[in-house]
């Protein structure tokens, strides 16, 4: 859900409506370009710049064909009243150094959007990305799949063509005034009256423009069901392998191709047939000149000329500015969605305490700890228990009882809803967590590696690990020798999909990492459960090697696996309700007994 409902865009296509369209348009592209304000000054000066150039360059056009066509060689230039005279050499010369400038801005002014879009990309991809690193975990572990990777990718360009399309937007918006009001200067009643004409045909153009507009808006609906369904390709491959690819299935994605099939070729179709119909409309600008002429003499021929001239580029430019909110009505709704991600991971960030963690931890407690998801019923209910320095703890319990959300609460990825989690007697929340992560390590049930070498994938990005201490962790989680097989040894590639390694081995390396960097607590969730039976015995060996060296937490549904460890809590209904040796829980808990029984059972049969 996003932090908050999606701010919906304004519609219509009076000025009004596109003036505040635009305006909700900049206020999700203002923060990403603020790191390019001067480009943006820029980008303003270099188009009425190139305005001013190109209405200049047109009325010496105009004046030039006028003089000719006079059979005089003196041009004059007139502006409203005042009027500027010179042969027809200087002109043209006046008319080159005009176009050269007019040319150089028109660079410049496709250069500083393409820069600005350049620069926002990768600020808005590192405040995304940093945002989500520093959310907590609740809102890491809600995320959707594959929803981060889509508004890092479909979503940023998205972003990056809008920026585009509002520099461009902003440029031919000025130069289009700059024109118009250039035309104005140089005969009011001639631009007067072949503005008012010419709107009044756009006045017929416009339905199909707001067409345009919502089948736009249609496409870019369909475009994100779309990329949400070609995800799910790729994650669902596996099983799709295994369960086959059924007709339904193959239906469902071709409807969703096919959802983009009408509103792509509405838009495609209107796209190219509007700029069109604007063109036909520049002739008809062009005949109804004609008209004035015949109106109004030929004395003013050079003047109505540069007119006609100037508005038709400024149609050009009108027409520039239809395609840039086109395209932006395209695009919001991806910015929208980029801000409404970046808010609600920002909404809920990491929690950090001040004070260093003590030199050596004794002890790792719980008082009275509840948790809930989301403000649901408990999961967990009063939960007290101590566990002192290099014991060995398993945690059992029915499925759902609360083993995981209670681990998750000692790695410190969720925080107590009442009741503290504690070290040597201190609110664990005091402590900077960047010293716990260092101290407290975690093997989870379904380790994941990634795409790199063996030493990468051990190393995990602490740079201060020496390969001595790869290789000694990879040895205290007896895959060293594994490792030494490999081709390439430490240097071997190896990664999530990577057929070269098992999952015994993934979660032996996993364990490696892990142990790399001497934690003095271990957690593992279910470390053997998806283990082929010697993969299991190896594991198991390292972590009997392991007891007493370090603070271990064990969750796990086969007691074969908590057999060795100290004392086992018991997790049932969100309570602890038992918390001893094993030895003893046989004899009192009746869970414990439960399944005791259920795996001697097993093991005879
Ligand atoms: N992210 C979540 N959002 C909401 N409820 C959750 C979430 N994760 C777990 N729960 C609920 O919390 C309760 C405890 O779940 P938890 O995963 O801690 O149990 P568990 O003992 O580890 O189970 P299992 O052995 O099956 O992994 C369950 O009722 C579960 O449905």
């Amino acid at each position: 859900m996003p932090a908050h409902p999606p701010k919906k865009t304004p519609s219509g296509r009076s000025p009004v409506a596109v003036a505040r369209r635009a305006l909700a348009a900049w206020h999700r592209v203002a923060p990403l370009v603020r790191t390019s304000r001067l480009k943006l000054t820029l980008l303003v000066v270099c188009s009425l710049l190139a305005g001013l150039a190109e209405a200049g360059l047109l009325a010496v056009v105009g004046a030039i064909a006028g003089a000719l066509s006079h059979g005089s060689d003196q041009v004059t230039v007139g502006v409203g009243p005042a009027s500027m005279s010179a042969s027809v050499t200087v002109m043209i010369l006046a008319g080159v150094v005009g176009a050269v400038v007019r040319g150089a801005l028109q660079v410049l002014l496709a250069f500083l959007p393409a820069s600005m879009s350049a620069q926002a990309v990768a600020d808005l991809r590192r405040r995304l990305f940093d945002a989500f690193v520093a959310a907590g975990w609740p809102v890491k572990a809600t995320e959707r799949d594959g929803h981060f990777q889509s508004l890092m990718t479909t979503h940023v360009n998205a972003a990056s063509f809008a920026i585009i399309n509002i520099g461009t937007g902003i440029s031919v918006s000025l130069v289009f005034l700059t024109l118009l009001v250039s035309a104005f200067v140089l005969s009011l009643p001639a631009a007067l009256l072949l503005t008012v004409a010419s709107a009044g045909i756009f006045m017929l153009l416009r339905p199909l423009a707001r067409r345009l507009r919502r089948h736009a808006a249609a496409l870019s609906a369909e475009n994100i069901e779309y990329s949400k369904g070609v995800q799910e390709v790729v994650l669902m491959a596996e099983e799709t392998e295994v369960f086959g690819t059924s007709r339904s299935y193959l239906d469902s994605f071709h409807r969703l191709i096919d959802g983009i099939r009408q509103p792509m070729l509405r838009t495609r179709f209107l796209a190219q047939a509007v700029p069109s119909l604007y063109q036909s409309v520049a002739l008809l600008l062009l005949v109804l000149a004609l008209g004035v002429i015949s109106v109004i003499g030929l004395d003013q021929l050079a003047t109505l000329a540069a007119v006609v001239l100037i508005l038709l580029r400024a149609l050009t430019y009108g027409q520039q500015i239809q395609t840039s909110v086109t395209a932006l009505d395209e695009r919001l709704p991806f910015m929208h969605r980029l801000a409404d991600a970046i808010e609600r991971y920002r909404s809920q960030p990491r929690q950090d305490g001040e004070r260093p963690l003590p030199d050596r931890i004794d002890r790792v407690a719980m008082r009275g700890v509840h948790y809930a998801y989301d403000g649901g019923q408990d999961v967990l209910r009063n939960v007290t228990f101590t566990v002192s320095r290099g014991e060995t703890i398993g945690v059992a319990g029915p499925s759902g009882a609360g083993k995981s959300s209670l681990i998750q609460l000692l790695l410190r990825l969720r925080t107590p809803a009442r009741g503290t989690v504690e070290v040597n007697g201190t609110d664990v929340r005091a402590f900077r967590r960047e010293d716990w992560q260092r101290r407290v390590a975690y093997v989870p049930q379904t380790p994941q590696l990634i795409w790199g070498t063996v030493a990468e994938n051990i190393r995990f990005y602490r740079p201060h690990l020496t390969q001595e201490q790869l290789e000694a962790a990879a040895r205290r989680a007896q895959i060293h020798d594994d490792i030494m097989s490999w081709p390439q040894g430490y240097d071997t590639i190896v990664g999530q999909r990577a057929s070269a390694v098992s999952g015994g081995q993934r979660q032996r390396l996993c364990l490696a990492r892990a142990l790399a960097d001497d934690p003095e607590i271990l957690v593992l969730d279910e470390p053997t459960s998806a283990l082929d039976v010697r993969s299991e015995a190896l594991v198991k060996g390292s972590l009997h090697d392991l007891k007493g060296t370090i603070t271990m937490f064990l969750v796990g549904h086969r007691l074969s696996t908590l057999s060795f460890c100290d004392r086992i809590m018991v997790v049932a209904g969100g309570c602890l309700d038992a918390f001893a040796p094993p030895a003893e829980l046989s004899a009192t808990n009746p869970f414990f007994r439960e399944v005791t029984e259920l795996t001697r059972r097993q093991t005879s049969a």
